[in-house]
């Protein structure tokens, strides 16, 4: 049902990788995808890193929290985020950062390129997180240019738009599901991601699941080394709702869980609008959503 793909065989442009990606695309919205330039003791590594912050001291992550920040970098507490406007906040804790852009660049002090907020604790935890989203980088743009070729698109025509990324990678902690939650209480609640394309990494716990087409949910689990890729709003206006967002969330059960998101967006100033409509600024979508979504950037909170 969510098509499985090859990475190498879709860089390679083999038939089979280039039409159940079409499929995914399409109808699904989800793929899964092994064979990347990340193995499995890399994503390991960083689900390590992201786990000892999480559960390490309190002061440490309170020291990067996001919320006396104009921006969404460092740590944000459970809470932090509401997806949903019709479910209560998320009780997952995050943990994000993103693309800096050098000091003279004109763009450097946009919100959505803020400096990140790196924690003293776990040692090396910089450098394993910062490895890791340069990678994450790369196989999303090559996925993207294979996306493009699936669905018949020019697929050199993404490449010179995300020279300046407005990626952001993002470590989500669920802990056990509270006694307290209720029936409008999710570790991530029902939502569409705001971007173009999401590689997901997880530590194999199950607990996402995917909404089809007929309303029903369906779980999605992946191991470590295999990533979870669906596409975003913007993604589905870029190409007039060809490539479909998909509503997904994680109620939440028994286990801790872990899950790393890279969210793949384009330039500030991409135009991300429908063929033949009037412009849409990518960044302005994205600080848009980012507003609606994280406690400390909404009006009035
Ligand atoms: O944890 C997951 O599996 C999904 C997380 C997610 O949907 C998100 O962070 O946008
Ligand atoms: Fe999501």
């Amino acid at each position: 049902m969510i098509p499985h793909i090859d990475a190498k065989a879709l860089s390679a442009r083999a038939p089979e990788a280039l039409s159940a990606t079409r499929h995914g695309a399409e109808e699904v919205g989800f793929l899964t995808l092994h064979n990347t330039a990340l193995d499995a003791e890399q994503v390991h590594a960083a689900l390590d890193a992201y786990r000892a912050f999480f559960k390490g001291d309190a002061a440490n992550k309170q020291a990067v929290n996001m919320d006396v920040t104009g921006s969404n970098r460092g740590w944000g507490g459970a809470g932090s985020e509401q997806v949903d406007p019709q479910a209560n906040p998320d009780y997952k804790e995050v943990f994000d950062c993103g693309v800096e852009l050098p000091a003279d660049d004109p763009f450097a002090r946009l919100p959505v390129y803020a400096p990140n907020q790196w924690p003293r604790e776990p040692a090396g935890f910089q450098t394993t997180i910062e490895t890791y989203f340069a990678q994450a980088r790369a196989i999303s743009l090559k996925l993207l240019q294979g996306i493009s070729a699936a669905i018949g698109a020019d697929p050199t025509f993404f490449a010179d738009k995300f020279t300046k990324p407005m990626a952001l990678l993002r470590g989500n902690y669920y802990p056990e599901r509270p006694a307290w939650a209720g029936d409008r209480d999710f570790g991530i609640a029902a939502h569409t991601d705001y971007g173009c394309l999401t590689l997901l990494a997880t530590d194999g716990q199950p607990g996402l699941e995917v909404q089809l087409r007929d309303g029903t949910w369906a779980p999605v689990q992946a191991d470590p080394g295999t990533f979870i890729i669906n596409f975003g709003e913007m993604l589905e206006m870029w190409t007039g709702g060809q490539v479909r967002a998909t509503p997904h969330r994680v109620i939440g059960g028994a286990q801790e869980r872990l899950s790393i998101p890279l969210f793949f967006n384009p330039a500030f100033d991409t135009n991300v609008a429908p063929p033949e409509a009037p412009p849409i600024e990518a960044g302005e979508h994205l600080s848009r959503r980012y507003m609606e979504t994280y406690s400390h950037l909404q009006d009035g909170s």
